[in-house]
C-alpha cells in the first residue's frame, strides 16, 4: 500500500547573521546551511497495518509525512502509494489519503464544524448520500452533535481533534497519515481517540501511519513500529520485539504455596555468574520478586527456574515500561 525507497530530503536555510541590520543581511547573504532532515529511508507497509513511526525531537518524522502525502518533494528516492507517485499524480493520490497534523487544523477556523465538512464533501467530490451516511457513522462514533454549530476556534482541543479526525475520513482514504493525533489531550479523550482509530483500523481496514510521542498509542495501537533517528530509520519491527530486543529486565513476581528456598547464589547476584541471569530484589512473606532478563532466558526457563525454589501458587509478571524502552533507543 505504501512504498518508500531511499527518500531524503534537505533543507536550506539562510546562515542567520548576528549584529545590526542582522535581519536584513540575512535576508541578503548568500551563505547557507544544509539540514539534512531525512537521510535515505526505505520501508513497506501492507494494506491494513498500523504503523507507528517515532523519534526524538527533530528526527524527521513530519517531514517524512510530508513527502508521505505529497506536500513536500524529496530531494531523491520515491514514494509510492496505492501505485502511484503523490507528486506526479497528486489529486489521485489526495483522494485516497486522509492526513490529520495534530498540532494544526484543515477545517475552517471561523466557519461552524458543519460548513467545514460541506466544504471538504464538494473539494473531494463526496456525493450527497456518502457524505451523509459517513457524517452519520462518524457522529456517533466521535459524537460530534454536540458541537457540530460551533466555529472551530471555539472548540475545544478535543473536540477539534475529533472533529479533525472525522474530516481526514470524510471522503473515505483508505491510508491514513497521522502526525500526533492525541496531543495535547486528557486521558479521556485521548481514549475516545485510540478506540476511534483502532476501530477504523480492526473494522473498517484502514491503513494507518501514526507518529507520537505518547509511547501508549504506540503499544495500544500499534503491531508496528519504525524509530527514526536523525534522520534514519534505527529501528522496524514489532513492539513486542523492540521490547526484547532493549533488553531491560522484566519484573517477575511470584508466591509460594508453603516453606520455600532461595539459593543462595541469586541473593548474592554476581553480575558474572551464570546465576545473575535472575536477580532477586525483594522478598515479602511467601512473595519474592525477581528480574530477569528475557533476551537471556525465556518465560518458561524462568518459570522452571523458580518452581525449583518451592511450590508455586501464583505468578506475576510486568514487563518493563515502554517509555524506558524507548529512552534506550532514543
Ligand atoms: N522547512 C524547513 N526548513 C528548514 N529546516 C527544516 C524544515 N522543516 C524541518 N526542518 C528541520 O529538519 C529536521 C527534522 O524536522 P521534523 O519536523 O521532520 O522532525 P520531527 O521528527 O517531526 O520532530 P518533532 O518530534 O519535534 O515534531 C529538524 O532539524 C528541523 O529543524
Amino acid at each position: 500500500m505504501i512504498e518508500v525507497q531511499d527518500i531524503r530530503k534537505s533543507f536550506k536555510t539562510p546562515v542567520v547573521k548576528e549584529g545590526r541590520f542582522s535581519g536584513i543581511r540575512t535576508l541578503f547573504s548568500r551563505e547557507y546551511r544544509i539540514k539534512e532532515a531525512v537521510r535515505g529511508i526505505s520501508f513497506k507497509v501492507d494494506r491494513g497495518e498500523f504503523v507507528g513511526y517515532i523519534g526524538p525531537n527533530g528526527a524527521g518524522k513530519s517531514t517524512t509525512i510530508k513527502m508521505l502525502s505529497g506536500i513536500l518533494h524529496p530531494s531523491s528516492g520515491e514514494v509510492i502509494i496505492g501505485g502511484m507517485n503523490p507528486h506526479r499524480e497528486r489529486r489521485a493520490v489526495v483522494k485516497r489519503l486522509g492526513v490529520v497534523f495534530g498540532q494544526r487544523s484543515q477545517l475552517w477556523w471561523d466557519l461552524p464544524v458543519r460548513d467545514s465538512f460541506d466544504i471538504l464533501a464538494k473539494m473531494y467530490a463526496v456525493d450527497e448520500a456518502d457524505k451523509l451516511q459517513r457524517l452519520g457513522q462518524f457522529t456517533e462514533l466521535l459524537d460530534l452533535q454536540a458541537f457540530w454549530e460551533t466555529p472551530v476556534r471555539k472548540l475545544s482541543l478535543g473536540q477539534r481533534m475529533r472533529a479533525d479526525l472525522a474530516a481526514a475520513m470524510l471522503h473515505d482514504p483508505d491510508v491514513l497519515f497521522l502526525d500526533e493525533p492525541t496531543i495535547g489531550l486528557d486521558v479521556n479523550a485521548k481514549r475516545n481517540i485510540r478506540h476511534f482509530l483502532k476501530l477504523i483500523n480492526e473494522e473498517f481496514g484502514k491503513t494507518i501511519l501514526l507518529t507520537t510521542h505518547d509511547m501508549d498509542d504506540i503499544e495500544q495501537l500499534c503491531s508496528r513500529v519504525m524509530v527514526i533517528n536523525e534522520g534514519r530509520l534505527s529501528y522496524d519491527g514489532t513492539v513486542r520485539s523492540l521490547r526484547d530486543s532493549i533488553g531491560l529486565p522484566t519484573l517477575i513476581t511470584v508466591t509460594f504455596r508453603g516453606p520455600f528456598q532461595i539459593p543462595a547464589p541469586y541473593l548474592a547476584a554476581d553480575e558474572d555468574s551464570a546465576q545473575a541471569r535472575i536477580r532477586v530484589t525483594r522478598v515479602l512473606d511467601q512473595s519474592v520478586t525477581i528480574e530477569a532478563n528475557r533476551r537471556e532466558m525465556n518465560t518458561l526457563e524462568i518459570v522452571k527456574e523458580l518452581g525449583k525454589w518451592g511450590e508455586l501458587d501464583d505468578i506475576e509478571m510486568q514487563d518493563p515500561d515502554f517509555e524506558d524502552v524507548i529512552h534506550k533507543v532514543y
